[in-house]
């Protein structure tokens, strides 16, 4: 059975949610574990599918500054305060990358701006070797602390479930 991780960072919540739904869709096929970027490492080397996810910030990835600002304006302690999908990527070594990769984001829904954390981190991963199993995914919040927009945990899980088989 495949085995696969879903990664992800998120500040508010709305990341961890979309992640756990992936995680649920992909479960119909594939043997699935949950982490949260700070405690996902080491990769295993058994693994046949990653799936990484992280908010948008500033049109890509968040930065330590980025995390920062998040903070100041959440109402309650941020998930993941110490480090982002940004630094987790740039420390993986390419031969512990498993060949297939898919990544998400979650960005606001009104106005849409151009620029998506999940672009980014396929980047990454392309360049570590990897192939891309899905096209980079957003899935839409309807403002900066959420909540997501209706019907998108219902669209992460079908993504989870097309994922799981391919
Ligand atoms: C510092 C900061 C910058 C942001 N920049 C963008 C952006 O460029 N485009 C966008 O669509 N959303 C942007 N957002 C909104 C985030 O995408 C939103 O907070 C995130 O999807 C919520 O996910 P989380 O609860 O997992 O952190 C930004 C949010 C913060 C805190």
């Amino acid at each position: 059975m495949t085995h696969a991780w879903v990664v992800y960072e998120s500040m508010f919540g709305n990341t961890r949610e979309v992640a756990q739904a992936v995680a649920e869709g992909l479960r119909e096929g594939a043997q699935v574990e949950v982490h949260e970027v700070s405690t996902a490492s080491p990769l295993p080397p058994d693994l046949d599918l990653l799936v990484v996810g992280g908010p948008t910030h500033a049109f890509g990835l968040s930065r330590a500054s980025s995390r920062d600002d998040a903070a100041t304006k959440a109402h309650r302690p941020v998930e993941s305060a110490t480090m982002g999908v940004r630094e987790w990527l740039a420390a993986l070594d390419g031969a512990s990358v498993p060949t297939a990769y898919a990544t998400f984001d979650t960005r606001v829904n009104h106005p849409r701006l151009p620029g998506s954390a999940a672009k980014k981190a396929a980047k990454r991963l392309r360049r570590l070797g990897g192939t891309a199993s899905a096209d980079p995914q957003s899935f839409w919040v309807e403002g900066t602390e959420g909540p997501l927009v209706d019907g998108e945990l219902e669209r992460a899980r079908g993504w989870g479930r097309a994922l799981a088989r391919r």
